[in-house]
């Protein structure tokens, strides 16, 4: 009896499986992890993508928004995580003014493969599209992300909620359908209406990735640090945390300090 070649759970994911799913309705799982063992433990858990997210500067650098991380500090992580995974595919987000010119943005996203990674991530729309396209002509995959832009915090004045009204509706769809036929293979929608992001899912064939956009897109992404309660000070309302990891983290330390001093008495 022949064997035909069949994508099953252990094979590795790829930009083309991931648009499979969509077609096939199964829903695609994103977390970010932005070291081995984090990266390695979702992997094993059949996570579908691990993103490399620039958000490790805010929950794994302590700055106060992501448009000081440095294309250096994102290689850094990008190897440490893919060294991680066996299955997974390792998407690696290109920093805030790393992508500024379509040349430029090859030689990073060049970086960010040469340590590991499957695919790279870049925030915008049509205003991106050169970027995409000459990323991909070098061959390499690319992940868009539209909606709230963390990048843009300072020029917006803070994280606000997409897709509101209907002219920002339009302007959602367009740079949706702009992406796809600049080649991107899935957009991340973060902080869109959830009637917008479900009208987007649908015009679109490549997949999106949600983030506090709904229950209607074709997968859902969350900062790993939230969803198992690492990074206390500040919870986004759209998250449902399934773990209190820092807690764990604090009773640990209290019991070996309580240990220590009480040794020898
Ligand atoms: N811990 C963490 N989680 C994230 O999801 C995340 C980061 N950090 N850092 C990078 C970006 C920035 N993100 C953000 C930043 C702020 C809000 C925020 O202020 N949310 C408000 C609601 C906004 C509104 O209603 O207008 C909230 O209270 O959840 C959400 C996501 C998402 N990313
Ligand atoms: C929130 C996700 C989509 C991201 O871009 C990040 O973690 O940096
Ligand atoms: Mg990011």
């Amino acid at each position: 009896m022949s064997h035909e070649p069949t994508t099953s759970d252990s094979s590795p994911m790829t930009p083309d499986r991931l648009k499979e799913m969509k077609v096939q309705g199964e829903k695609i799982a994103v977390l970010t992890a932005y070291d081995y063992p984090t990266a390695r433990l979702f992997d094993e858990s059949g996570i579908d993508v691990i993103l490399v997210g620039d958000s490790l500067g805010m929950v794994v650098l302590g700055y106060p928004d992501t448009t000081h991380v440095t294309i250096d500090e994102m290689v850094h992580h990008v190897g440490a995580a893919a060294r991680g995974v066996k299955r997974a595919l390792v998407v690696g987000d290109l920093p805030f003014a790393s992508y500024t010119m379509p040349k430029q943005a090859v030689v990073n996203a060049r970086r960010l493969m040469d340590a590991g990674a499957h695919a790279v991530k870049l925030e915008g729309g049509r205003d991106q599209c050169d970027q995409i396209e000459e990323i991909i002509a070098d061959g390499i995959p690319v992940m868009a992300h539209l909606g709230m832009l963390p990048q843009s915090v300072k020029m917006e004045g803070g994280y606000k909620i997409k897709g509101k009204t209907p002219p920002e509706v339009e302007k959602l769809l367009d740079d949706a359908r702009a992406v796809q036929e600049a080649g991107a293979f899935a957009v991340v929608l973060e902080l869109v209406k959830s009637e917008a992001s479900a009208q987007i899912s649908t015009a679109l064939s490549i997949p999106t990735i949600g983030i506090g956009s709904g229950l209607n897109c074709d997968g859902q992404v969350l900062v790993s640090h939230d969803l198992i309660g690492l990074f206390p000070w500040f919870t986004p309302k759209f998250v449902k945390p399934h773990g209190h990891v820092a807690e764990q983290i604090r009773a640990s330390a209290a019991a070996f300090i309580a240990d220590t001093k009480q040794a020898g008495r």
